[in-house]
């Protein structure tokens, strides 16, 4: 079984996590884990905070030479902003004198809930794990899952299909490969394969940054060369499209998942959403159309799967909503704080390694074995079972 736990504050010493049950022998390329956090903090819309991080993992244990031991692999991601903010976020000693709470809630963030339950008396206490800072973590634990699913040759992108109200031209993507598409989406500034809608998106983010005004947009990740057979329908914990939409969910701002065709198919009759199933001795099983999104019965089909999340725009406006002081119980025009204007590309990237997470996981729970050589013999028996079947 794969697992894993993250800690860390957003302006505290360091973000860090704990993974177990990654098989032994593994190898793992840190710059590859580096190179995934730099794509997370790149994108345009970010704001000020970006330009102070430079996100590095440092392997604390569980790898030795590059390579997993099966023991359980740790590491931590500094916060350089965090000397900013010192003896204010200190884990030990007593709050400084001239310590300011927090106590006027934004609208749309963790804020007044968390506060309400947790009984804080400063939201600080609340809005520094809540804060999306921590899906740095998020993405290098994907990362490293990354690698365990390259070994197997799965491989995941993603891009932007919509900021506010400017989408993509589906026909364009159409005449795309995935590889065009994954390779213009890494070259753009909002993530997007499509030239002229880029142009559209950059402006509405403009746009609404100048307004004071924030917005949200729709990422798509796509996961190739998964092999029929992962996740179940026996029980719906075990789902696949069940846990990726869970595991999206969790990513902070994330509104909506969708599989396949998800809502459209809604509209649509039987015969338009379903995907006609083919044989030929050369290829065995096939279909032309991909409206399930690569997942049927909580089991994957062996199609790419392919899932879009909604991310509502960002809640820290620079003119923001109505709120009240949650000592003077008084309304309040919130002072301005730095804040991303759309983090959506941003998250696209998170969103990418949060699926391959759940990609490994059940992969494992599948061909879990306690050496990678092991792994690759489960793996290699199961294909010689499916090509006995075709
Ligand atoms: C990559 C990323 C960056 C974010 N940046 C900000 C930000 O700068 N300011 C902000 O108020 N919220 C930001 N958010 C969103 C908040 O973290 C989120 O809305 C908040 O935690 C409340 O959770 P909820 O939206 O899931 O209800 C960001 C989210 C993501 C995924
Ligand atoms: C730090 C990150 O994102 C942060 C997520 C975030 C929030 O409220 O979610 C608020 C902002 O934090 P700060 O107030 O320190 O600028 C973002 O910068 C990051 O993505 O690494």
């Amino acid at each position: 079984m794969l697992r894993y736990l993250t800690a860390g504050e957003s302006h505290g010493p360091a973000l860090m996590a704990i993974i177990e049950g990654l098989p032994a022998y593994l190898s793992i390329d840190n710059e590859q884990v580096n190179y995934e956090l730099w794509r997370r903090q790149q994108g345009y819309g970010r704001g000020y905070r970006m330009k102070i991080e430079t996100d590095q993992v440092e392997f604390t244990s569980g790898l030795r030479f590059g390579k997993t031991r099966g023991s359980p692999l740790s590491f931590t991601i500094a916060n350089r902003d965090y000397k900013n903010w010192g003896p204010r976020m200190s884990p030990t000693g007593l709050p400084p004198n001239d310590l300011q709470v927090v106590t006027k809630p934004r609208p749309g963030h963790a804020d007044l809930a968390a506060a309400l339950k947790y009984d804080y008396s400063d939201i600080r206490d609340a809005l520094e794990r809540a804060s999306a800072r921590n899906t740095a973590t998020l993405v290098a634990v994907g990362a490293i899952a990354r690698q365990l699913l390259a070994a197997f040759h799965i491989h995941l992108f993603s891009h932007i299909i919509q900021i506010g109200h400017e989408s993509v031209n589906t026909e364009t993507l159409h005449t795309m490969t995935m590889e065009e598409m994954a390779r213009l989406a890494e070259q753009s500034p909002v993530r997007t394969a499509d030239p002229e809608a880029e142009k559209r998106m950059m402006a509405a983010i403009d746009a609404a940054k100048e307004q004071g005004n924030t917005v949200g947009g729709i990422f798509e990740v796509i996961v190739t060369g998964v092999p029929v057979g992962l996740g179940s329908y026996a029980m719906p914990d075990r789902r696949l499209d069940g846990r990726i939409a869970g595991m999206l969910m969790g990513v902070q701002a994330i509104k909506g998942v969708e599989i396949g065709s998800g809502f459209e198919s809604a509209r649509q009759l039987g015969s338009t959403v379903h995907d006609a199933i083919y044989y030929e001795t050369q290829r065995g099983f096939y279909r032309t159309t991909n409206g399930a999104g690569g997942i049927e019965g909580g089991i994957s089909n062996g199609e790419a799967i392919v899932i879009r999340a909604a991310m509502k725009p960002i809640p820290t406006l620079y003119k923001p909503l109505p709120s009240v002081d949650m000592v003077t119980k008084e309304p309040y025009l919130a002072t301005i704080e730095r804040s991303d204007a759309c983090a959506a590309p941003a998250a696209a990237v998170v969103g990418e390694n949060a699926v391959a997470w759940v990609i490994a996981e059940a992969f494992m729970e599948k061909f879990g074995g306690d050496s990678i050589k092991e792994v690759k013999r489960n793996f290699e028996s199961y294909l010689l079972q499916l090509k006995e079947r075709s």
